[in-house]
């Protein structure tokens, strides 16, 4: 998807919500556990009940490969029953040498046909432009992100008092460009999104941290919105574990329903 496509999805919904699929066996409800494949149905429950509500999807890898061959199996379906208008990220937080990041590129781009995957960029150049390589698909590198544990490092100054992630930021737009090259950042850092805005001011920003991280909604359209929106926030838990019971796909329609409405009020006010 290209990020005029983007926008315009964004600009037909009212919204720029991504539905974090972070499906664990042991929250979903009990019901599904004797369904041949319950992390399916429950993703596939989820994806049509949010599907008038949601730009984009983003399945986190880790809750798939924790089950085996049989998780990447699910992975592999829940990323073909993706409705076709939607922006899909593979959160895997990849990156490594050269010849094995294009491994890792072909394995959700090609392989899964995602339209972006997360990539660290502690291992620099060789091990992120790989995955630029590939024709209307998408870096999402991580720049600021929303746990505590971010302190550690991309805060951490140097010389000239520039912080790391600043860093990052400067030197990745060497790599990419915005039409392929997004940023996470997290949504608990509230005015520091505006630091990175100044920084990226064309680039889309993946912003976890709303719902159950306690990130603020507006301070994120306050702070980091720019003409073409620029921004996909995500919320995994707040959405798709609002009910436990049978009721679950349409309780989380109602919440990403509720995130719609708050967004459309921000478009308005921001674009
Ligand atoms: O900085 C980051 C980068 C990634 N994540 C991931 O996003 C979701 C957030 O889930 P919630 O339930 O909405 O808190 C999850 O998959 C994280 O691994 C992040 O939170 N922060």
């Amino acid at each position: 998807m290209t990020r005029t496509e983007l926008f315009a999805q964004i600009q037909q919904k009212s919204s720029f919500l991504c539905v974090g699929l972070d499906p664990d066996l042991g929250k979903i409800p009990a019901h599904l556990r004797s369904e041949p494949d319950p992390i399916f149905s429950f993703c596939k429950a989820i994806i049509e009940e949010t599907a008038d509500y949601a730009v984009a999807y983003k399945p986190n890898i880790a809750f798939f490969e924790a089950l085996g061959a049989k998780g990447w199996d699910t992975l592999a379906k829940v990323a073909e029953i993706m409705p076709n208008d939607v922006f899909t990220i593979a959160d895997a937080k990849r990156g490594d040498i050269g010849n094995t990041s294009k491994l890792y590129a072909k394995a959700f781009f090609e392989t899964m046909n995602f339209d972006s995957v997360t990539v660290a960029p502690y291992m620099g150049k060789d091990s992120v432009t790989p995955f630029l390589e590939f024709e209307n698909k998408w870096v999402i590198l991580l720049a600021l992100t929303s746990n505590a544990g971010s302190l550690d490092f991309q805060l951490i100054e140097d010389q000239s008092g520039k912080p790391l992630y600043q860093s990052v930021l400067e030197k990745s737009q060497e790599w990419g460009s915005p039409e392929n090259l997004m940023y996470v950042v997290g949504a608990t850092r509230g005015e520091l999104i505006g630091e990175v805005r100044k920084v990226a001011p064309e680039h889309f920003f993946l912003v976890p941290g709303v719902g159950a991280q306690g990130g603020s909604l507006s301070d994120v359209a306050r702070f980091g919105m720019n003409s073409t929106c620029g921004l996909l926030v995500n919320s995994s838990r707040g959405i798709i574990y609002a009910s436990g019971e049978k009721d679950f796909a349409k309780a989380a329609r109602k919440e990403a329903e509720k995130l719609q409405v708050e967004m459309k009020v921000l478009l308005e006010k921001y674009l």
